[in-house]
């Protein structure tokens, strides 16, 4: 457990930190007075959070004269108004970053995880796995972050693309960084791509009774996550490519461009080399997309994940719930022996299964095996576990028969394509087989 040192004299605002940073799986260390802290830092922290005026001093003048060795740890300041000249002053002394108070927790949550992480790669800070081929990813993501370069991640459903993604844009430590904007492909249906894309102006079309700004606007000075990248269609990958080429781009009904600076990553569970010999995906969007390639490998096929997955989601259902869970070694035997096909989406969606059927806390059946401690003695299952067992084989058949396009199964299903990827995510069907 990585260990954070929070130095700030405000009750409210101290004990909110101290329980948020625990939240994220630091041990906290708060300090109401420089005096304590000196003593704190004696335990070599991951990073330092400090508020400027101290009872007993300014935290900026104190830390330009703290030994060079203690300087180089991570550290933030949260700075009041009128005290930016002495965090400016802190950092030319090696402080990493400052924030000035009123300022977005989320965001200096996501500022602590990337420099607590840039400092120490070990393992127990790993975020998208443990096994070496994760470990890779990790690294190779970590220096691709001061790059805005495009990154195209591929892999199953389920592996952890958008969390890598999400990843990479926490990398960003820049205080003024964008937002983070997931678009999924597939789910827009294509008369309104353009409109959701682009956004647009008050009376463009019937209907517009207000201007809107679309993803590639509201990604600005951030990222833009096109999940299921592939199944743009062509009219929209030529838009999309003109307005990443010329880095603008018109509203609906506009006269004037609109410039947006973002950094686009993109992802598809589809292989592109068959969708551009196929001419469904376009060769030059593809090599605009894919300046760094990052295949995202199995989950059965990096077994020293798994493990190390299933206890990170628990203990983020832990947080939630508020109650200890645990698994018994049945339990975790059973999940190495399994091979996954719906990757860590179907590990997530097997433990919190296995959480509901547990009455104590301690997962000790699969939830297949568990389901009849909660089925009459008669043998007759849930009837949700029989109605979702059939969507799930009818889908299959489905997809199937239409040689695995989702927009013609959702036609024959007469449901709509976000409906269908969505059920197709929560029943792990990566493809028609
Ligand atoms: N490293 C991780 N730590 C914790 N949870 C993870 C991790 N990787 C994946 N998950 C969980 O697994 C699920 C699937 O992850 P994610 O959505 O990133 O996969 P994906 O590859 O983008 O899937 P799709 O191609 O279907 O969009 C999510 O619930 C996510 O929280």
């Amino acid at each position: 457990m990585k260990t954070l040192i929070l130095i700030e004299d405000d009750p409210i605002m101290g004990e909110s930190l101290q329980q948020r940073f625990e939240i994220e799986g630091f041990e906290v260390l708060w300090c109401r007075r420089l005096a304590e802290a000196d003593e704190a830092l004696q335990r070599t922290p991951a990073a330092v959070v400090s508020d400027v005026r101290l009872p007993d001093g300014i935290a900026t003048d104190w830390f330009v004269r703290l030994p060079a060795t203690i300087r180089a740890i991570p550290w933030v300041f949260l700075t009041g108004y009128g005290s930016v000249d002495d965090a400016v002053a802190s950092m030319r002394a090696g402080a990493r970053e400052y924030l000035t108070k009123p300022f977005d927790v989320e965001r200096l949550v996501a500022l602590v995880h990337t420099l607590a992480c840039s400092a120490d790669p070990a393992e127990d800070d790993a975020v998208l796995g443990v096994s070496p081929a994760m470990r890779r990813i990790e690294a190779m993501l970590r220096k691709v972050a001061t790059q805005r370069a495009a990154v195209l991640l591929s892999g199953e459903s389920g592996v952890g693309k958008e969390v890598a993604a999400q990843y990479l844009h926490a990398l960003d430590a820049r205080t003024d960084k964008g937002e983070f904007v997931a678009v999924n492909c597939a789910a827009i249906p294509e008369t309104l791509l353009e409109a959701e894309f682009f956004g647009y102006e008050k009376g463009a079309f019937s209907g517009a009774q207000r201007s809107h700004r679309g993803y590639l606007e509201r990604a600005h000075r951030g990222t833009l996550f096109l999940d299921e990248v592939a199944e743009l269609p062509a009219s929209m990958q030529a838009k999309l490519l003109r307005a990443l080429q010329e880095k603008c781009f018109f509203r609906l009904g506009a006269e004037r461009a609109t410039h947006s600076d973002f950094r686009i990553l993109a992802a598809t569970n589809r292989d592109l080399y068959t969708e551009m010999n196929a001419g469904r995906f376009r060769e030059d969007l593809f090599y605009r997309l894919a300046v760094l390639r990052i295949p995202i490998p199995p989950l059965r096929e990096r077994p020293e994940d798994i493990r190390w997955l299933a206890e990170r989601m628990l203990a983020r259902l832990v947080a939630e719930q508020g109650r200890p869970l645990a698994m018994s070694e049945t339990f975790l035997r059973d999940l190495m022996a399994r091979d996954w096909r719906g990757n860590a989406r179907e590990l997530q969606s097997w433990l919190e299964q296995a959480v509901v059927l547990s009455d104590n806390g301690l997962l000790d059946a699969p939830p297949t095996d568990a389901a009849p401690a909660a089925t009459p003695s008669d043998g007759i299952k849930p009837l949700q576990h029989v109605v979702e067992g059939a969507e799930r084989v009818h889908i299959r058949r489905a997809l199937q028969h239409c040689e695995g396009s989702v927009g013609k199964t959702a036609e024959a299903l007469g449901i709509s394509r976000k409906t269908l990827w969505e059920k197709m995510k929560k029943h792990a069907i990566t493809s028609p087989g």
